[in-house]
């Protein structure tokens, strides 16, 4: 059966791997060497420096460009060196319309280190698409946007915004961290780049930094390749085996992730000291219609807001968790807790966060796979 063919499950395991041709390891081999010899100047086996291309890192390149249903898988040393290289294809003078809700450090690369070269950000909320016309111009040449969003858990239409990208010429990219292709697949959906931050749920155990990128066109790929050997922000081949061998389990880790996410959802929702539960699997989210029509499922990520609560209160809370570990970070096996007004978002402006409804008292939520009997308990003595 042809690889397409394969569903993701099987995708997931089989995807762009076969037998290392050398012993026919099933695994991929740790190539950890820097350089290769070479008969003759140029006279390599294809590989002839580890920046350029690595046999691990490219194991894992062909395993993303088929659960992301693309043709071309790229890895880098983080998620952000992944944006970087995005951004890197643009030019002073061009613009980017961005979701207004995003991970602290993909604003913080947008306003801080690209605007210095030139490159003007708008940053909207894209929960209604049609707002989005309004900010496009000669200038723009990407649409930059999370679904769902890091850490409001909005749902934006990939449908419609790649009718929108296709109108005007402009590249789409889709940072699809949250939801993973378990739940979505960008590309099937129109976008032209899917990002990753492969730290997440793809690695699943937080054990590795590595970013990844996924497209469909050559010529895409070509530049992206490009700038991925130019700048050189390359994962190595250790990160590369860590995400190859994360990846072999997603599927089962995302459906545990998906029903104790539920279940943790309706638990806050249900709790009368809680004010406000943001989950794309709730009838009343605003998009919920759009998250069933794009997402198979809901995911794992939950953000909420204490009734009655403030920056102290909302830290107090989050000390208090036990089996929820207060860290950075989200995705993995352990289930996370954090305070983004101080943590994951400290770096957006308090005026700007506040716009998305990033509040000092939101806590954000990475459930895990734990057994959800211990989850909530957890969630009941922190809360009360
Ligand atoms: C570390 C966290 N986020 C990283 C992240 C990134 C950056 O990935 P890094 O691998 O941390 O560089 C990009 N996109 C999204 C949606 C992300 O959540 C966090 O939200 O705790």
């Amino acid at each position: 059966m042809s690889e397409k063919k394969l569903k993701f499950n099987s995708k997931a395991i089989h995807g762009g791997q076969e037998p290392d041709k050398a012993y026919g390891a099933v695994m991929p081999p740790i190539y950890q060497t820097s350089t290769y010899a070479q008969s003759t100047p140029g006279g390599h086996q294809g590989y002839e420096y580890s920046r350029s291309a690595n046999p691990t890192r490219t194991a894992l390149e062909k395993s993303l460009a088929s659960i992301e249903n693309g043709n071309y898988g790229l890895a880098f040393a983080s998620g952000l060196a992944a944006i970087d290289a995005v951004i890197k294809l643009l030019n002073p003078g061009d613009e980017v319309v961005s979701t207004n809700d995003l991970y602290g450090g993909s604003y913080r690369l947008f306003k801080q280190v690209f605007e210095k070269f030139g490159i003007r950000f708008h940053f909207i909320g894209m929960q209604n698409v049609h707002t989005i016309e309004e900010y496009i111009n000669g200038n723009t040449k990407l649409i930059w946007t999370e679904t769902p969003t890091n850490p409001m858990m909005n749902v934006i239409d990939i449908r419609a915004i790649s009718k929108l990208a296709k109108k005007y010429r402009l590249l789409l990219a889709v940072d699809n961290t949250f939801a993973t292709p378990y739940l979505q697949t960008p590309l099937d959906l129109g976008a032209d780049i899917v990002m990753h931050s492969a730290t997440k749920y793809l690695g699943g155990h937080s054990d590795v930094v590595v970013g990844a990128l996924v497209v469909r066109d050559k010529d895409l790929a070509d530049k992206l390749y490009f700038l991925q050997n130019a700048s050189g922000a390359v994962c190595g081949p250790m990160d590369s085996f860590l995400v190859l061998r994360g990846i072999k389990t997603l599927h089962v880790r995302m459906q545990r992730h998906c029903e104790n996410g539920k279940a943790v959802a309706e638990y806050l929702a249900g709790n009368p000291k809680i004010e406000k539960v943001y989950w794309p699997g709730f009838e009343n989210h605003p998009n919920h219609d759009i998250a069933k029509s794009q997402m198979s499922d809901f995911g794992g990520m939950i953000s909420f807001v204490p009734k009655g609560s403030n920056y102290d209160e909302a830290i107090k809370i989050v000390e208090k968790l036990k089996l929820f570990t207060l860290a950075e970070s989200l995705g993995g096996v352990e289930s996370l807790a954090g305070h983004p007004a101080s943590m994951t978002h400290a770096s957006i402006p308090k005026e700007e966060r506040e716009k998305s409804g990033v509040v000092d008292s939101l806590i954000r939520l990475s459930v895990g796979i734990e057994d959800i009997r211990d989850l909530i308990a957890d969630l009941e003595q922190a809360i009360g």
